[in-house]
């Protein structure tokens, strides 16, 4: 289908929203008013520019406050309607958006509006102009779709049809199933917004916090199909009022857009997703302190073993249970620091051409030539994801559980190595702000996650968002945080392994090397066992704890930062599914005081 998008969705002036709306693939734009009003460009300038750029323009808006007035108003606003024929014929745009009156002085008469967007129709028609009449969720009157659908069938005129916006029909909790009803013809345009649900004011929520399909609650899908089923024939476009993307880079904006259209579209052809991921293959840290330095000292006191050494790369595996670390010491980021997660995937190739479709960036393979090869895209903060089956393993020599140059290849295998630790439980991803709602989007189309709890919690120097993400079974979990802070920032990124003893680990550690862990002040301690009768050691071996309503329980300990990274030791008892998140805001603020 055709794909539009409004100019007030992204950063910059008219032309620069232009060149990027058109290098991310769109076929068109709604020009918003201010966009052009701002402009030193000529209406017949722009249009010739849209042209050289290849974009059409699908929509000029908005028209405000139009319909249902008294009759002394009608004359003035005629004549505003005039003007704006006369602009659009220069931009050669003929579809005119016509929102809802929001003025007190509107009267709640539909015959009355019914009248005067007949007469405005006409006067439309002589300029070759179409009107589009949208309901916004916050109009005097009118507010509902099929309020403002009633007043356009009632005004029965060629040239006056209704615009949909998924926003306005969503937010106020309409039953979009009644589009149905709508002749297709008669839907002149459709606008697509997604948001996060929160309980404010609407007007409020629409100017700030509307974002792209699949980035927030709404089920856009199923409002498509419904305009689909009516007969629609016009174009998708989305138009997104949104605080972050004003600031953002208009090029990474746009292009969001278009991946956020092509995955509605796969949602709406029953695309199902090529690969969720099965389970986490390995996470890999760049290590610039290889053969057992402070990386590797600490993953050692958490009783993994160096098991393997890559056969043409400096990088170290080390394993315990279905837990595998890459220690990269050729990654150059200065200090230790996530910089890939493996993900296994039943079909590597068919998820890298999915992620490709999405408009992901498809990472080269640098390796040798007696390499595994591995598929991998960039995830929106640059980590990257590689797809793997088991055969990434076989590029690991066996390596004794000894310094990196005493190794002679054919060692045998020093595994299965087993302990407390089994696997890795989630990894937890700090994104710049202006990536967020892309990282939701990014993990939800490519990989397959869904969407579990957003939250929002308190640092001493700002606020933490975060989005946890899964994959249906559970098997890969994905925390996408944003530090909404000063210059208290942290940019941390931690591995939380799943563990069948976070207890005996505490003890362990506690006796043996105690700097390894963070300590956790005794108030937390006097309030969790104010709130529930836990066992008075968590408190001298500093494990955190968390219960459900279901019964279910969470013991969990954190080790302190090393370079950017740190490691978090998970214990899940009862069908537990949460991620400790009330204890969040105890860690920051040890984290920071620490730092
Ligand atoms: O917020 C507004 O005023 C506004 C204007 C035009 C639209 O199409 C819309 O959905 C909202
Ligand atoms: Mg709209």
């Amino acid at each position: 289908m055709r794909k539009s998008i409004a100019t007030v969705s992204v950063s910059g002036t008219l032309t620069e929203k232009l060149e990027a709306i058109a290098a991310a693939g769109f076929d068109g734009v709604e020009i918003f008013e201010n966009d052009l009003l701002a402009c030193p460009l000529s209406p017949e300038e722009v249009r010739a520019r849209a042209a050289d750029l290849g974009l059409g323009i699908d929509l000029y808006q908005p028209f405000r406050d139009f319909e249902a007035v008294p009759p002394e108003v009608l004359a003035g606003n005629l004549r505003r309607a005039e003007r704006k024929f006369q602009v659009m014929e220069r931009l050669g745009a003929d579809l005119l958006l016509v929102c809802s009156n929001v003025s007190p002085a509107a009267i709640g008469d539909d015959e009355l509006a019914a009248e005067q967007l007949r007469l405005l129709a006409e006067r439309a028609a002589e300029h070759g102009v179409r009107i589009a009449y949208e309901a916004l969720a916050w109009g005097r009157h009118v507010n509902a779709y099929l309020h403002a659908w009633r007043i356009v069938r009632m005004a029965d005129h060629p040239n006056l049809g209704t615009c949909l916006d998924s926003f306005h029909i969503l937010s106020r909790g309409s039953d979009p199933i009644g589009i149905e009803a709508i002749p297709g013809e008669k839907i002149f345009f459709l606008q697509l917004a997604d948001a996060p649900l929160l309980a404010m004011d609407v007007l409020q929520w629409s100017r700030h916090y509307r974002c792209f399909p699949g980035q927030g609650n709404f089920d856009l899908a199923g409002l498509t199909a419904s305009v689909l089923r009516a007969g629609y024939a016009g174009p998708l476009s989305l138009e997104v009022f949104n605080d972050v993307f004003r600031q953002a880079s208009a090029e990474r904006t746009a292009l969001d857009g278009m991946r956020s259209l092509i995955a509605l579209e796969q949602n709406l052809d029953g695309v199902t997703h090529p690969a969720v991921p099965a389970g986490f293959a390995f996470a890999e840290l760049a290590d610039p302190d290889p053969g057992g330095g402070t990386l590797g000292g600490l993953l050692s006191a958490l009783g993994f073993v160096r098991t393997g050494v890559h056969a043409s790369k400096p990088v170290e595996l080390w394993s315990q249970g279905e837990a595998r670390l890459l220690l990269n010491a050729g990654a150059d980021a200065g200090e230790p620091a996530l910089v890939a997660i493996g993900l296994d995937s039943p079909d590597p190739g068919g998820a890298v051409k999915h992620a490709g479709s999405l408009l992901s960036p498809v990472l080269p393979r640098e390796r040798a030539p007696e390499d595994v090869p591995l598929d991998a895209v960039a995830a929106p903060d640059g980590t990257e994801i590689f797809f793997c089956d088991t055969a990434w393993l076989a590029d690991f020599a066996p390596a004794a559980p000894a310094r990196l140059a005493d190794l002679t290849p054919g060692t045998p295998v020093a595994g299965p190595i087993t302990g407390p630790i089994t696997g890795i439980d989630h990894v937890a991803l700090t994104q710049p702000l202006h990536y967020f709602d892309e990282a939701a989007l990014f993990y939800r189309s490519v990989l397959g996650l869904r969407p579990q709890e957003s939250l929002e919690l308190p640092d001493p120097y700002g606020l933490l968002r975060s989005k946890a993400m899964s994959a249906p079974d559970g098997a890969v979990r994905m925390v996408v945080n944003i530090a909404q802070v000063g210059a208290g920032h942290l940019p941390w990124q931690h591995i939380a392994l799943a563990c069948d003893d976070v207890v005996a680990v505490a003890r362990r550690l506690r006796a043996e090397q105690p700097g390894l862990l963070l300590p956790i002040p005794g108030n937390y301690y006097d309030d969790l066992e104010a709130r529930y009768e836990v066992d008075p050691e968590l408190r001298r071996l500093g494990v955190l704890y968390d219960r459900d309503g279901d019964g279910g329980e969470f013991l969990h300990l954190y080790t302190v930062t090393v370079g950017r990274v740190f490691f978090e030791l998970v214990q899940r008892v009862g069908g537990y599914q949460g991620y400790g998140a009330g204890n969040a805001p105890i860690r920051l603020a040890v984290q920071h005081a620490g730092a």
